[in-house]
């Protein structure tokens, strides 16, 4: 039954708390005086006054009872896409956001803030300052994808102004900074086994990378923006750094900064893309007998070999978003946290 929640309560759940993007939102959202609950499959680490409540966002009763007394909840769960399980993504993605709207709407939650991803749009052709008016993939690059869309139109759907449920979704593109466990660590473990000597195509295709300071920031102004007739009911918005780079210079910026070399060698896109796709389906037919994961999937060297840049003009008229840390000072950041992942540590 829905208890009432105080108007302007600041206090708010993160679920997917304990992972890459949700523990650094949960850590921004206390320093701005906000009481926070986390909400997930496992608890990674304590702070002060944070509650942990672990489950599986599945089970309406687990998510009901972490959502008492909660008025704004965020939605930052979702398998690993290098999980690659089709299955998993749609117990998850799809059944499990149903599963989260409807125990928020039990619960009185009056705003609920989506992670979605700005790859909902890519198929894997050039995207050149994409806006968010660009219809979803229609052949989206992996089951991830293809359940992020699902997962995005239930989300902005359940927008209900009179019923005062307010619902947004954040599209980040490329996050990285400290405590990734997925671009940065793959990249240093491609390095190591010497695979990272080759540039996919001309090398020259601009990519965004977002500093996952700058996801946060746009995740908190879009949940304190959110307000029955504001412009921000039921809408997407990309949020990225505003930068956008050459896909290999931002790795080799990267590998450079951990002490290992830049690729340098150039191979045809195509070529690379048709070996990948033989390699996949190949894992595919293998699969009842022996399961082995390619470092260069598809979907890995379409995002490599593309332009895939997105505009924010709408979070900057909208939410008023200015990225808080420029390119260069997020690369820095983030090299300087991984000193186990450096050249010969
Ligand atoms: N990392 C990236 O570059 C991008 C990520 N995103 C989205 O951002 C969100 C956060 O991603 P990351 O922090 O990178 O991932 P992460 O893997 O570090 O964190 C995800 C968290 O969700 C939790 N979780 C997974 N299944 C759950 C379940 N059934 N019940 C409860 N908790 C569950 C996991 O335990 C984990 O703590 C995801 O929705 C992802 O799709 C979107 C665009 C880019
Ligand atoms: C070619 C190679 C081995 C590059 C290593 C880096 C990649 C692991 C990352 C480059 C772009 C990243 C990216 C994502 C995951 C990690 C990369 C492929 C996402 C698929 C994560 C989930 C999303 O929602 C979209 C991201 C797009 C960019």
């Amino acid at each position: 039954m829905a208890t009432r929640v105080r108007p302007g309560s600041k206090r708010c759940a993160v679920i997917g708390g304990s992972g890459f993007l949700g523990r650094h939102l949960v850590e921004k959202l206390q320093d701005r005086g906000y009481s926070v609950s986390v909400f997930d499959l496992h608890q990674s680490y304590q702070l002060q006054g944070v509650t942990f409540h672990t489950g599986d966002l599945c089970d309406r009763q687990a998510l009901l009872s972490a959502l008492q007394g909660v008025s704004l909840v965020f939605h930052c769960a979702s398998p690993a896409p290098a999980s690659d399980d089709r299955a998993l993504f749609e117990r998850v993605n799809i059944r499990g956001t149903q599963t989260v709207i409807a125990a928020c709407i039990e619960a009185g939650v009056q705003k609920l803030i989506l992670t979605s991803s700005a790859s909902v749009v890519f198929e894997g052709t050039d995207i050149k300052n994409g806006r968010e008016d660009l219809p979803y993939a229609r052949k989206p690059i992996d089951y991830y994808t293809a359940t992020k869309i699902q997962q995005e139109k239930l989300v902005l759907e359940a927008c209900d102004e009179q019923n005062g449920f307010l619902t947004a979704a954040i599209r980040p593109h490329g996050i990285f900074g400290p405590r990734d466990p997925q671009l940065v660590p793959i990249l240093v473990d491609t390095a190591r086994r010497g695979k990272m000597k080759f540039i996919i195509g001309d090398g020259k295709n601009l990519v965004d990378f977002t500093f996952v300071e700058n996801v946060v920031h746009g995740h908190i102004l879009a949940a304190e923006c959110l307000r029955p007739d504001s412009p921000t009911c039921g809408k997407p918005y990309h949020i990225t750094n505003d930068e956008p780079v050459r896909f290999w210079d931002f790795m080799s910026d990267v590998l450079v900064g951990l002490g290992y070399s830049a690729p340098r060698y150039h191979l045809p896109y195509t070529l690379v893309y048709g070996l990948a796709l033989l390699l996949w389906l190949l894992t595919l037919v293998l699969r009842p007998v022996m399961s082995f994961k390619p470092t260069f999937t598809p979907m890995r060297v379409a995002l490599a070999g593309t332009h895939h840049y997105y505009s924010c003009e709408r979070a900057k008229e909208d939410l008023g978003y200015k990225p808080v840390v420029s390119l260069k000072d997020g690369i820095q950041r983030t090299v300087l946290s991984y000193p186990h992942l450096r050249h010969g540590a």
